[in-house]
């Protein structure tokens, strides 16, 4: 009995969390709605009331008309009766609910999309706006996130206005419900509750394939997904060529077929198993007014009630069904909307994905003793064995340093931490011996240039691309076009800029009609993008990996000065670029494996002077080949073939 009241405890309060996390969620998305366009809002709403008094009004009123007629008869005195003020007017108010029924129909649906569209448009807002919040990397690529941003976007936008038409709606429904009763309580008292008990079942039916299909709907988004990924690697520009020259095209076809066809049929099992048991439902439901309307006309036919009544009884109790039938789907169409209601109260008030410290410090300029990892140990989500274990390195200030490795052997995972892209599961990474946490992440980052592997093709202007390096001052920047020009100058990207049409004003990328370049091209422009920040620290990851031999020659020679003042990391596989550095640290297993300068590592005859003779040979020959010299490269005869 004890056990049975806690249970029953346990219930109510889970309940009651349910609900009240509900009304939080439902404050979250009307709210949203409200912000995006309050005055359309009200308008909805008015329009919507207006709309849902018209039906029982028309109804009344037709009441009125049939019977004032009906008095009249025969037809002899049709003609005095419509000369009778109440009959013109009954017809008059009727055509007038008519016309209005008819004109607020197209106005709500405008006032409806004017709303939605406005809606859409901030949801996207917020959405950015909370996605410029998220400071690091790991939410962006996680797949249950990736989830709820395409719940947000494609479902959960609207849900405000779906939540307050359809609420409104459904409360609207249920008042004009017990409105339509009142006149069949006069047929019979027992009347509306016959008819209640037949039209429940339809009512249960409704709601329950709308919340069985709404579950169904938010389980299905990963396959949705997936979908959307095959259908741009099949119609995007990525996967353009590959797509073409591997004849992937009818395998991805195949593919796509099979998974939209395979979460189709889920849907469509489903549609058709809720189907059967509505139809039946709705017959039950069918039977019944059928019922009142015969019984009604009985009722008339044997003097018990006007022509008019039976107008109006026939009207209501058909209206009690439609109304039934929309009402099951209105209500069911807010569980729907609920199920999509955490995604975007997860995606709009993500708290922020890497701690903050509640006082931060600047970040120190100039930076005196340099970056520290400190016993680090980093491993990605879902990965069992860690990427960077016991890692312990330091960066002095000035200093340009080149990680080289395996593929795999952490060098980007590493550039990561010391941009705080993420945290280090243990150790410390530190910035003048205080941990990257500590200090104000905006501010920190003023402080770091980067040029990515992965670098961005910006389908901007020439201009934006380097631009885009140097946003946090483009207006202080009184001689904007010369800086931009210069960090083209130090990338080797001046010769570029002189043979595009408009230099730096041209329209670059072909989605939008612009002048497409080379990888190296763009490059080259990636790479005057971090030489453009007036940053302590740069961070170079393959930063020649697409540049010409010429061209990489050219900044190997100027390296020194593109890096002065600066602390730099490169990350290559390229050792001719490694060379450039005043040292180099080999990583493996996730450690230091070797640090020294150049000559100390070969003189070690070390994984590093081996794999530097195996490239320096092939590069020499290069070099040759496109006119440098293995003398401008300051290579000791013994370290050549
Ligand atoms: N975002 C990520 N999520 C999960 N695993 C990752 C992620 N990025 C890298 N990894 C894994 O971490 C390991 C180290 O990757 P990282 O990119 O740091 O290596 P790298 O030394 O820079 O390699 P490369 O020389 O090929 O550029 C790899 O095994 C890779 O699969």
């Amino acid at each position: 009995m004890g056990a049975d009241r806690t249970s029953e405890d346990e219930k109510t309060v889970s309940l009651r969390r349910r609900l009240a996390d509900d009304l939080r969620l439902g404050r979250l998305a009307v709210g949203l709605a409200w912000r995006a366009s309050p005055k359309a809002l009200v308008g909805v709403a008015v329009l919507l009331c207006a709309q849902a008094a018209l039906t029982p009004l028309q109804l009344v009123l037709a009441r009125e008309v049939v019977n004032a007629v009906a008095r009249h008869t025969p037809a002899a005195h049709l003609a005095a009766a419509q000369s009778e003020v109440p009959l013109v007017g009954w017809i008059a108010a009727m055509a007038a609910t008519l016309g209005l029924g008819t004109l607020l129909e197209p106005f709500s649906r405008t006032c409806q999309s004017l709303v939605g569209d406005r809606l859409v448009g901030f949801v996207t807002g917020e959405l950015v706006r909370a996605a410029n919040r998220w400071q690091g990397l790991a939410r962006f690529e996680d797949p249950t996130f990736a989830d709820d941003l395409e719940r947000v976007s494609n479902q959960a936008a609207r849900s405000g206005l779906d939540l307050m038409a359809y609420g409104t709606r459904a409360v609207l429904m249920a008042v004009s419900l017990m409105a339509l009763c009142v006149p069949l309580i006069r047929l019979s008292p027992l009347v509306p509750f016959l008819l209640a008990a037949a039209c429940l079942p339809l009512l249960a039916r409704q709601f329950d394939f709308q919340t069985t299909m709404g579950s169904k709907l938010y389980l299905l988004t990963p396959q949705a997904r997936t979908l959307t990924y095959s259908r741009d690697v099949m119609v995007g520009t990525d996967g353009a060529a590959d797509v073409r020259l591997f004849g992937l095209g009818a395998f991805f076809r195949r593919r796509y077929d099979d998974a939209f066809a395979s979460s189709v049929a889920e849907l469509n099992r489903l549609r058709w198993r809720l189907t059967l048991p509505m139809c039946a439902s709705a017959g039950l439901a069918a039977a019944a007014v059928g019922g009142v309307f015969g019984y009604a006309t009985w009722q008339v036919a044997t003097g018990r009630g006007s022509v008019g009544d039976l107008v109006l009884y026939g009207g209501t109790s058909a209206a009690v069904l439609s109304t039934v039938a929309s009402l099951g789907f209105h209500i069911g169409f807010l569980p729907m909307v609920f199920a999509f209601l955490p995604s975007l109260d997860r995606v709009l008030n993500a708290p922020p994905d890497l701690p903050e410290s509640p006082d931060p410090l600047p970040a120190p300029r100039p930076i005196r003793t340099g970056i520290v990892f400190e016993d680090v140990r980093f491993g990605y989500p879902g990965r069992d064995e860690p990427v960077l274990d016991g890692l312990s390195l330091h960066l002095r200030p000035g200093e340009s340093c080149a990680l080289v490795g395996p593929n795999g052997s952490g060098k980007t995972t590493l550039v990561k931490l010391l941009l705080r892209l993420y945290d280090p599961i243990a150790g410390r990474v530190l910035l003048d011996g205080r941990d990257l946490r500590d200090y104000d992440l905006t501010d920190l980052r003023r402080e770091l240039g980067v040029l990515f592997q992965d670098f961005v093709r910006y389908e901007f202007t020439a201009g934006d691309n380097i631009g885009f390096g140097d946003v946090a001052s483009p207006d202080r920047r009184e001689d904007r076009r010369s800086h931009l020009l210069a960090a083209a100058e130090r990338a080797g990207a001046a010769d570029l800029l002189d043979r595009l049409p408009d230099g730096l004003d041209t329209q670059l990328g072909l989605s939008f009609g612009g002048r497409e370049l080379s990888g190296g091209e763009w490059q080259k422009l990636a790479l005057a993008r971090a030489f453009a920040r007036d940053c302590q620290v740069l961070v170079l990851d393959e930063p020649t990996a697409s540049l010409d031999t010429r061209t990489e020659y050219d900044i190997f020679q100027r390296f020194a000065q593109l890096t002065k003042g600066r602390t730099a990391v490169l990350v290559s596989h390229r050792f001719s670029t490694v060379r450039m550095a005043d040292r180099i640290v080999v990583l493996r297993a996730g450690r230091v494996a070797e640090d020294g300068t150049h000559e100390e590592l070969m003189a070690a005859e070390g994984e590093y002077a081996r794999m530097y003779r195996t490239q320096a040979a092939q590069y020499l020959d290069d070099l040759e080949d496109s006119g440098g010299g293995a003398a401008d490269l300051d290579i000791p005869s013994g370290e050549r073939r």
